[in-house]
This record gives structure tokens, sequence and C-alpha cells, in this order.
């Protein structure tokens, strides 16, 4: 569904991502780990052109997406929940969930309520204003409201950031039992191992621009240099 070939990605003159190749088939879920500043964000930010200046090849379903803007690549199916939640805080819950439905552009968008229940520690908070929520919890309501335009391919920037264990913990049963259901790809951006091996099969390290390793978890455990080397802080 996904081919990402030699992809640079630039602020300015600064080059930040050098010939990163990246794969994601149909409704598969991969992990990109790496340290802060390693270039997480700037690769899915490059993914559905959102900032920096980029050059390589990115193909969704075989189409080369070029300098398509962000909006159509939405269109497609292609969904990034930034770093940055931007939830609406004079809407409820409810109503932040309601509105991203708009983005469906013909595919099949999930009614609100039902993605309600899918994260149950959403649902008390239903009537709740955005701007009423803990950071933890717009978490959560912003990783909820991106299912509902019914995506395709979801890009989720570090969403345990912050979160208590016992959150993270239910948001992984939860992401990963949604991704199964709704047949929804997921690139993952993760510091935290844990979470990112209970949502995805497979994952990439990335460092300080360049993919450094590209596996399974087993793999990913059998070198256990690449932890020291790549992710310890
Ligand atoms: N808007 C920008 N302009 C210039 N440089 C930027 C910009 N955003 C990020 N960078 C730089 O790009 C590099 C990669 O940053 P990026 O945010 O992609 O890393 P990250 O792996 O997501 O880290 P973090 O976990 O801290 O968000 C860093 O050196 C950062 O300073």
């Amino acid at each position: 569904m996904l081919e990402v070939a030699h992809l640079d990605a630039f602020y300015g003159d600064g080059q930040i991502l050098h010939a990163i190749a990246l794969d994601a088939a149909e409704g598969e879920r991969v992990a990109v780990l790496g340290r802060n500043g390693a270039g997480k964000s700037t690769l899915l930010k490059s993914l559905m052109n959102a900032g920096p200046r980029v050059a390589g090849a990115i193909r969704f379903d075989g189409r080369l997406l070029a300098e398509m803007p962000s909006y159509r690549r939405a269109q497609l199916g292609l969904a990034l929940v930034p770093e940055d939640r931007r939830i609406y805080s004079h809407l409820t819950v409810l109503e932040n969930i309601a509105i991203a439905r708009y983005g469906a552009a013909g595919r099949k968008a999930m009614e609100p309520r039902q993605i309600l229940e899918r994260f149950s520690m959403l649902k008390p908070l239903e009537e709740r204003y955005g701007g009423q929520l803990s950071g933890g919890q717009q978490q959560l309501l912003a990783v909820g409201r991106a299912f509902a335009a019914g995506p395709r391919l979801l890009l989720l920037d570090e969403p345990t950031e912050g979160l208590a264990p016992v959150i993270v913990e239910q948001m992984a049963r939860e992401i990963a039992a949604i991704c199964d259901e709704e047949k929804v790809g997921l690139v993952l951006c993760e510091q935290n191992i844990w979470f990112a091996r209970a949502c995805t099969s497979r994952l990439y390290l990335i460092d300080t621009g360049r993919i450094v390793f590209s596996g399974g978890w087993d793999e990913f455990d059998r070198n256990a240099d690449l932890k020291q080397r790549y992710l310890a802080v």
C-alpha cells in the first residue's frame, strides 16, 4: 500500500532525512523507533506533505504522490495524528470526532459512537469539552478521532508521550483491535518500545535521519546492541 524509496527531506537548506526506504502493505502495522531528533516527525510530515521539502518517491497504492497536497493525500486515506493534538477546545469529545468524519471523501466513515465504544477511556468523556480534557485525554481523543474518516493508513506520531503506563497498555490494545477490525494500516513513530511492539509486527530504527535497521521484533531482540546504540539516551 505504501512504498517509500530514497526519500530525502529538508527544512530550508538543512537535510534531515537521507535516502529513507520504508514500506507497509495493506493493513500492515510497522513501527519507526528513534531517539529525540532522529527524524521521526519529519518522516511522517513528509509522507503527508505537511512541512518539509522532499525528494524521492512516495507511492500509495502504486501511485506516485509527488507534489500532491496534504488534503488530497487525506482523501486517499492517509491520516496523520501529529504530536500537537489539535483538539477543538470549544467542541465536545463527541463533536470533535463527528467533525472529523467530513474527511471521509467517499470512503466509509465510522460512527462517532462506535469510536467511543472502541476507546473505553473516551466513552465517559463524551460530553466533555476539548478544552477541559487533560493532556493524556486529549491524546486519546486525537487517536480515536483519526479513525472517524475511515483511514486506510494511519500515521501516528508518539501517541504515548507523557501518558501513564496503565493508559499506554489500554491504548495499545485498543489501537491494535480497531486496526484489525477496520483493516487500517499503521506507521507508528515511537520511543516507547513496549507500546510499539504491542501495536506492530515489525520495525524500523531511525538515527540522524537514516534507517539503520529494518526487521522483525525477534531479530531486534537478538541484536541487543541495537537498543543501546540507537535508542538509549
Ligand atoms: N520546522 C523545522 N525547521 C528546522 N528544523 C527542524 C524543524 N522541525 C524539526 N527540525 C529538525 O529536524 C531534526 C529531526 O526532528 P524531528 O522532529 O523529525 O525528530 P523526532 O525524531 O520526531 O524527534 P522528537 O521525538 O523530539 O519529536 C531535528 O534536528 C530538528 O531540530
